[in-house]
């Protein structure tokens, strides 16, 4: 769009202003005229301004100005539209909640502890923050009551306890040693167990029960498949391609998708990222809304030069023997630290969001005209004749004194109105 700009003056004096005599009889005329004047303006209000245009007949500038055009159509149909959905309104503020359940049986035999068979309840310690406080707070009255009672106390040469202030088996020979309260015996560095100590964890099954919601849009769903065949969670295992919708996974196959090896993860432990993912299109309906699961492993870094890779903490069990003395077994275990995360984004139709992309595309195709004037007029050869026939200047003229299109410009230049 090549728009006219017209140039012009309004008033007495300058280039352009009649000799003030003339002025004055213009002005006297003016006055006489003042009744139709006023009425001409004010019926110039009601007038209808089109713009000229100008057809640059230059190839060049043709072109670019379509491939220019194409491209921001393609742009905002293609991107804008398809791709990112533009027509939609979106709700990232997802609402959810996770249960988790895990499942399997191990047995170990080793010359500590003999044989023992591990369950859920056993080897499963609760990730939650909230989970552990209520563990120590059932421990500590034990503990507390039951010290005093004990022989806690250890004479050792490095330890970590409570001091008691006394010195034992000194003699001429040594300094002795010093008394500390703690747990008898204390604590032997062992070298973790190569391999998992409960041999068949790779095939424990965890169930990942994962609700959401996106109150903007008053929606809800869970990750289980909603099927009428009861038996589906016990058969069922997750995998991407047969059973996507299963929400049941295999601790090997979950390590083996975040590209390591359950084996070597076991030894020395580790942290699994469990990132479960809503991309819902609401327009296409409640069904077409499901979960995509990914998995990433999280302790380590990109250099693999870390020494923080691994997970392990401590677990005690308490028990009292036959005479009622307290006693403790205390576990330095190494496992798998699960982190399920769960992001959410819905979208779905709404006139706002469509009218806004619409409105910005429009405005984009206008800078494409401005641009390609900028090139017709500044860096083409006959830019200056293009320039020529765009850029009128309208000067006074006597014969027509007070035309309705002087007025309709000056009207338009006092109130900002430009053109591109
Ligand atoms: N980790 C898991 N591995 C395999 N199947 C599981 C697992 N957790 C639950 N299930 C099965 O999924 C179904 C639904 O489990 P849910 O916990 O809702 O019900 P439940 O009757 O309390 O399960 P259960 O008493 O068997 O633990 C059950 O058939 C259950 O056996």
């Amino acid at each position: 769009m090549l728009t006219v700009i017209v140039h012009g003056r309004w008033g007495s004096g300058g280039v352009g202003c009649p000799p003030p005599a003339d002025c004055a009889a213009l002005a006297a005329h003016c006055c006489r005229m003042a009744g139709s004047c006023l009425k001409g303006r004010f019926l110039s209000l009601f007038d209808y301004k089109t713009e000229k245009y100008i057809v640059a007949k230059n190839k060049k500038v043709g072109v670019l100005y379509r491939v220019i055009q194409l491209s921001i159509i393609g742009y905002i149909i293609g991107w804008v539209f398809v791709s990112k959905k533009g027509y939609q309104e979106t709700d990232e503020a997802i609402q959810s909640s996770v249960i988790t359940k895990l499942k399997g049986v191990s047995v170990t035999n080793t010359s500590e502890s003999g044989l023992l068979v591990w369950g859920p309840e056993d080897y499963v310690i609760p990730p939650q923050v909230k989970t552990f406080t209520q563990y120590v707070q059932t421990i500590r009255p034990l503990l507390e009551t039951e010290i005093s009672s004990l022989k806690l106390k250890c004479s050792v040469v490095f330890s970590s306890g409570i001091m008691s202030g006394r010195c034992l088996r000194k003699d001429e020979n040594s300094n002795g040693t010093c008394e500390i309260y703690g747990w008898c015996p204390i604590e032997r560095k062992f070298k973790p167990h190569r391999g998992p100590l409960l041999t068949n964890a790779e095939n424990f099954t965890i169930y990942i029960k994962n609700f959401i919601q996106f109150p903007k849009f008053k929606f809800s769903k869970s990750n289980v498949l909603e099927t009428s065949d009861d038996s589906y969670l016990k058969k069922c295992r997750y995998d991407e391609e047969l059973h996507p919708y299963c929400p049941i996974f295999r601790l090997g196959d979950i390590t083996q998708r975040a590209r390591y090896n359950f084996q070597d993860m076991s030894t020395f432990g580790g942290s699994i990222g469990i990132m479960i993912s809503w991309n819902c299109d609401l327009d296409k309906g409640y069904s077409h809304c499901h979960p995509q699961y990914y998995f990433t492993r999280l302790d380590i870094s990109v250099s693999n030069t870390t020494i923080a890779t691994g997970f392990n903490f401590r677990h005690a069990r308490y028990f009292k023997n036959a005479t009622g003395e307290s006693y403790r077994s205390l576990f330095k275990v190494y496992g798998v630290r699960f982190n399920i995360m769960v992001h959410g984004k819905a979208g779905m139709f709404s006139i706002i969001p469509t009218a806004i992309n619409v409105a910005s595309g429009l405005a984009l195709m206008g800078a494409v005209t401005f641009f390609c004037d900028m090139v017709l007029l500044y860096l083409m050869k006959k830019g200056n004749s293009y320039r020529e026939r765009k850029f009128e200047d309208c000067r006074y003229d006597k014969q027509h004194r007070s035309t309705d299109a002087e007025f309709s410009f000056s009207f338009s230049k006092y109130l900002g109105f430009i053109h591109l």
